[in-house]
């Protein structure tokens, strides 16, 4: 491969070692045109190396830059790749796993902002995964924060897929945008309303969601008698849905318009209660802190607040290894050097 650009190298073992790493720095690889390495791939995780999740998304990222990528095995612990220009059309990826779909949206939605048209993609896996923003999470609270930055997105979920079949299925599409705007999040007003979503799929009975919605319900009355809450109770139609999965997402509104979500998947042997409880405690938990952008919010900011022409600002609450760790990689891919000080 030919290119006058020198290869940036980053440590893939940095702070959190996780997946995150790869896809911030491709992404980053990706719009700004730097070669880049990775090494130590998610040397901090107990199967170190590429899984099919992160695979798939460095794949995608490199048809979308038309690009060349060296090192793209299942267990590689070392990739390269040579961006070139960012072409629309559409793409479609499988992982064929319950790997998320919201992975592969954290690491794509960057570089399609800067595609040279309208991109469509088709994004096959899991939608509501652990360790992950639930799909979910990401049309209730990432989508409408993005218009912050000027962007907009649409996000189909054509179906839902779950641990460990996966085979659901999402269509994102986005035109590119000229610049992004900075954001400033400062303001956390006050408590307006409380929504959410309690559900289940496949053949697990409907008294799962209304008991984890009723237990959530239960500890956000107690704490915030006032405010409006309406949780929908759904069974996901079986045509619109692989497999069983259980779940539920809460999110609050504040008068400045933040967005906090608190969300838990169902497991085999863990009570619906404890579910329910689980995402309630968390949104509370969040709510606490007064900020503006939630713990699983902060770290997915980062890559679009590097990339603003200007400097954003976020009030969040403690700052996560997440974040941390995305904020140092955002910074040795771009001239930004200042990131931290936009978090408070
Ligand atoms: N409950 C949740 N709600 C929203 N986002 C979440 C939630 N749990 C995790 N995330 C987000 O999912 C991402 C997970 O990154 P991480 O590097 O841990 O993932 P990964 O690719 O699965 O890698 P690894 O297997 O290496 O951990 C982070 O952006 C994190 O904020």
């Amino acid at each position: 491969m030919t290119t006058s650009r020198s290869v940036i190298r980053i440590d893939g073992s940095y702070l959190e070692g996780g997946g995150q790493i790869l896809r911030i720095a491709s992404a980053l690889s990706c719009v700004t045109k730097q070669p880049l390495t990775v090494d130590k791939i998610r040397a901090g995780r107990s199967k170190p190396g590429l899984r099919a999740q992160h695979l798939v998304g460095l794949q995608l990222i490199n048809d979308l830059c038309q690009g060349q990528l060296e090192g793209d095995e299942q267990g590689s612990t070392e990739i390269t790749l040579f961006a070139e220009n960012i072409t629309s059309g559409s793409f479609m990826v499988d992982v064929k796993t319950a790997g998320s779909v919201c992975l592969l949206m954290q690491s794509s939605l960057p570089c399609i902002l800067y595609a040279s048209g309208p991109v469509s993609l088709t994004l096959k896996g899991g939608t509501n995964a652990d360790m992950a923003p639930q799909i979910d999470f990401q049309t209730m609270v990432l989508r409408p924060v993005m218009e912050r930055f000027g962007v907009k997105f649409d996000c189909e979920i054509i179906k839902r897929g779950y641990f460990p079949k996966g085979g659901g299925e999402v269509v994102v599409k986005c035109s590119p945008v000229k610049s992004l705007q900075p954001i400033d999040m400062t303001e956390f007003g006050s408590v307006t309303k409380t929504y959410g979503r309690a559900f289940v799929a496949g053949n697990i009975p409907m008294r799962v969601a209304h008991t984890m919605a009723r237990v959530a319900e239960d500890l956000l009355r107690q704490q915030y008698p006032e405010v409006p809450l309406n949780i929908e109770v759904v069974k996901e139609p079986d045509h619109k849905a692989v497999g069983n999965g259980t779940g539920i997402i809460l999110v609050t509104e504040t008068s400045t318009g933040c967005l906090l979500a608190g969300s838990a998947l169902g497991r085999r042997g863990v009570p619906a209660e404890e579910v329910g409880a689980s995402a309630a405690n968390e949104l509370l938990q969040n709510l606490s802190t007064g900020a503006c952008a939630d713990q699983h919010l902060q770290d997915q900011l980062v890559i679009f607040m590097a990339l603003a022409q200007g400097k954003s600002r976020v009030k969040c609450g403690e700052i996560t290894l997440h974040t941390k760790t995305a904020i140092a990689i955002a910074e040795q891919l771009t001239k930004v050097s200042n990131l931290w000080d936009g978090f408070s």
